[in-house]
């Protein structure tokens, strides 16, 4: 059934309604045309590719290459201007449909039921996972095994009010990462390689999170296990937008790429699989000796307590909790922070909100951060600027009419809006960070629900969400107290990698604020 259908039920009205929505009888008229001249899958439009791989070659190098796979972005926007609002691309197999316009993207989820089929997240890391028998974890999965997984945690990861339960660790890693810029910053204020710091300051956060154990990545050596997760998290990524831009040979046997990306994968996992029984042999002894108590090892023993989660799902969703912020937080929270440093009034007015409402000496509650509007109206505004992700992705489960064309249930359809961010049709002074347009009272900027949703949207929204918001906002709120923040290190660009991350390690400069 296409949505349109379903749309039209809703579309009868009374006789006022009628008179009063006379405008809207348009839309639904070109719509009835629009269904009598849908268009077949096979005329959306797109660049012309050869068979199975598709464009490939237009990212993969050689004479052909019109994009280098970490400018993946830039390819978007062409596809966009050439081909408009929706269009279709085969690259090394998979083919998807972009679409590029929020209303379509609403059709899209409001289309999607209870249980919204996804393609991988990371398609590698879903392939690695089944090689070494693992649970594929809740990105990686569809239909009833993801429901299972989510349901068991939806409430423990998705409600604001039970993840405030971290916020005492949270804040306890975000002073004494305070007090570590003070100690290592250069006379001038600058800190080199402030991406690095950041990824320490995000393990050794979730780690508390996860594990109620301080593991010391702070001050960590350079050639210690943790900056060697942290490589290695790194490293799948990298290797992951090679392969994602390679004639897909390491589906049927270990390519030397491959076998790279499983010798990271098995680094980052079996050091955290160490870290994950260790932990819950501590807490069967805790609980054996009568020592356990209730408000000890929270996360674990919640994921533990759940029947329907087996071991192999206890892991792979306390590490990804444990390691996805590298790829997500991190990037995140450095966008923010330079867009910060770059706008000084923004920091400014920043600054004066935290100071009224984080108290020396008082803890950061949920009540404090639910005030700080204009910080997290910050935050959003530089997910503008610097988008983390280039697209959602769903497989819609029914047909549906998108833009004039049939788009057949199983299709992958990617939601594209972010190369949207920066148009004056979409946004007024898109060039300028402008934190009031998502302010209450920011209403006149009417922006399109469907176009920054940061987090996806919907049943699939990022299980991280509470938890990476949670940090970024504590972080924020401390670095903001402590210092004026400013950023001389060239324009702060994106690449690609599989997500959206700096394009370089980042100095910043971090002046003491008396
Ligand atoms: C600023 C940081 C982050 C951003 C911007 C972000 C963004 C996203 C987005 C856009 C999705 C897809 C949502 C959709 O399909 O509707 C997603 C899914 C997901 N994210 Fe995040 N994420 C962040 C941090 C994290 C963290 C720290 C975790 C660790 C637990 C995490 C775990 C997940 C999981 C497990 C899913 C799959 C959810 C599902 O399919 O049920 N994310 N994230």
């Amino acid at each position: 059934m296409y949505f349109y259908l379903q749309h039209r039920r809703f579309c009868v009205r009374s006789p006022l309604q009628r008179s009063v929505a006379s405008a809207e009888f348009g839309v639904v008229s070109e719509r009835e045309s629009e269904l009598k001249n849908v268009q077949p899958f096979s005329e959306i439009p797109g660049p012309k590719g050869v068979p199975f791989l598709g464009t490939l070659f237009q990212y993969s190098g050689g004479i052909f290459q019109k994009y280098s796979p970490d400018r993946y972005q830039d390819a978007l926007q062409d596809r966009y201007k050439q081909y408009g609002k929706i269009m279709k691309e085969t690259i090394a197999g998979v083919t998807a449909v972009r679409l590029f316009d929020p209303d379509y993207v609403r059709i899209v989820y409001q289309n999607e039921g209870k249980i919204p089929h996804v393609a991988p997240l990371l398609d590698t890391t879903k392939q690695y996972r089944e090689q070494r028998d693992l649970s594929l974890g809740l990105g990686n999965t569809n239909g009833d095994e993801w429901y299972r997984l989510r349901s068991a945690v939806q409430q423990m990861m998705m409600r604001p009010k039970a993840v405030t339960v971290y916020l005492p660790f949270v804040e306890e890693v975000a002073d004494d990462f305070v007090a570590r810029i003070k100690t290592i910053k250069s006379h001038s204020g600058d800190i080199p390689n402030f991406r690095n710091e950041l990824a320490r300051w995000n393990l050794e956060s979730s780690g508390m999170t996860c594990f109620e154990t301080r593991f010391g990545c702070l001050n960590a050596s350079p050639d210690s296990h943790v900056q060697k997760m942290i490589d290695s998290n790194n490293e799948i990524f990298v290797l992951s937008t090679k392969l994602m831009f390679s004639i897909p040979f390491h589906k049927i046997f270990n390519s030397p790429t491959w076998k790279k990306l499983l010798e990271a994968e098995d680094y980052f996992f079996g050091n955290g699989q160490k870290l994950v029984d260790e932990t819950v042999a501590k807490i069967d002894r805790l609980q054996l000796s009568g020592q356990l108590n209730d408000d000890q090892y929270n996360f674990l023993c919640y994921l533990l307590s759940r029947k329907e989660l087996s071991f192999k799902d206890v892991s792979i969703i306390t590490l990804s909790l444990f390691g996805d912020g590298l790829n997500t937080t991190v990037p995140s929270f450095l966008f923010a922070l330079y867009c910060l440093a770059k706008n000084p009034v923004c920091q400014e007015r920043a600054y004066q909100e935290v100071c009224q409402h984080v108290k020396d000496g008082s803890p950061v509650t949920g009540e404090v951060i639910n005030k700080l509007t204009y910080l997290k109206a910050c935050v959003k505004e530089s997910q503008r600027f610097f988008p983390i992700g280039q697209e959602i992705k769903r497989i819609p489960q029914k047909d549906l009419i998108i833009g004039g064309y049939h788009i057949p249930a199983g299709t992958i359809v990617e939601l594209c809006t972010s190369v949207l961010f920066q148009s004056p049709d979409h946004f007024i002074e898109p060039k300028t960070f402008i934190p009031d347009r998502w302010l209450r009272d920011g209403s006149a900027h009417n922006i399109h629900p469907y176009l920054l949703t940061p987090f996806g949207h919907g049943p699939r929204m990022c299980a991280g969400r509470r938890f990476a918001e949670q940090e970024i906002y504590v972080l924020l709120s401390k670095l903001l107290k402590n210092f004026k923040m400013e950023y001389n290190d060239g324009e702060l660009d994106q690449k690609f990698q599989i997500l959206m991350v700096p394009d370089r390690p980042a100095t910043f400069t971090f002046i003491d604020r008396q």
